[in-house]
């Protein structure tokens, strides 16, 4: 069989509420290739929610690591047969980007931290109703890797504008990405 060719990820890392689903649902529309958008939510989404609450803490920690391990490999497994995937997804745990260094090494990731106020945050939270009350200002504190090929800040900018911003520069990032700065930064330090 012929090999194929690998496709790209735009990784969207953020708080809940700063325009991740929005930004990607937006790129779909304006990136000229059939891009997939494959937010951890509709892994999560997938799962038996009776199941679910059954579990005790400790369980529902295992289940949330299993379903993001699983979700790292979901878009390894989508780009490597040659699928353009934008992801969407919160870099909230150090262990999270380890994994996906290792998981999408050799693939070309162009990583885009998606900023927004924290004022606002909290207003698109009480707005939608779906989430707990704190979820984005609490994700706003946690853990930064502090390395990016792209930001873009969606406080005063509609989420079609930040697609536009992202779509229109991604051909231009510099090598090398963000992502092998950071694994050949583990490289050293290891
Ligand atoms: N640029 C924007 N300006 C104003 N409101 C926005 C903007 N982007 C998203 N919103 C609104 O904020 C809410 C959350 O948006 P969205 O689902 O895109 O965020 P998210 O980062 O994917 O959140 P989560 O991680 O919780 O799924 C929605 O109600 C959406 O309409």
């Amino acid at each position: 069989m012929e090999p194929v060719a690998r496709g790209r990820v735009i990784l969207l890392n953020g708080p809940s509420s700063s325009g991740k689903s929005s930004i990607g649902q937006a790129l779909l529309a304006i990136l000229p290739d059939p891009w997939f958008h494959v937010p951890v939510d509709g892994i999560s989404g997938m799962r038996s929610t009776r199941y679910t609450r059954e579990l005790d803490d400790a369980g529902v920690q295992e289940m949330l690591r299993r379903t993001r391990r699983g979700y790292h490999r979901a878009v390894a497994a989508l780009t490597s047969t040659g699928n353009d995937v934008v992801m969407d997804y919160l870099l909230s745990e150090p262990w999270r980007l380890d994994d996906l260094l290792v998981v999408l090494d050799g693939y070309d990731v162009t990583l885009v931290d998606v900023h927004c106020a924290p004022e606002e945050l909290a207003r698109r939270e009480r707005s939608r109703g779906d989430r707990p009350h704190g979820l984005a200002a609490s994700q706003t504190l946690i853990y930064s890797h502090r390395d990016s090929d792209l930001v873009v800040d969606t406080t005063h900018r509609t989420a079609a504008d930040c697609a536009r911003e992202i779509a229109g520069r991604l051909d231009a990032v510099g090598r090398p990405k963000a992502f092998e700065r950071l694994r050949a930064a583990r490289a050293r330090t290891s």
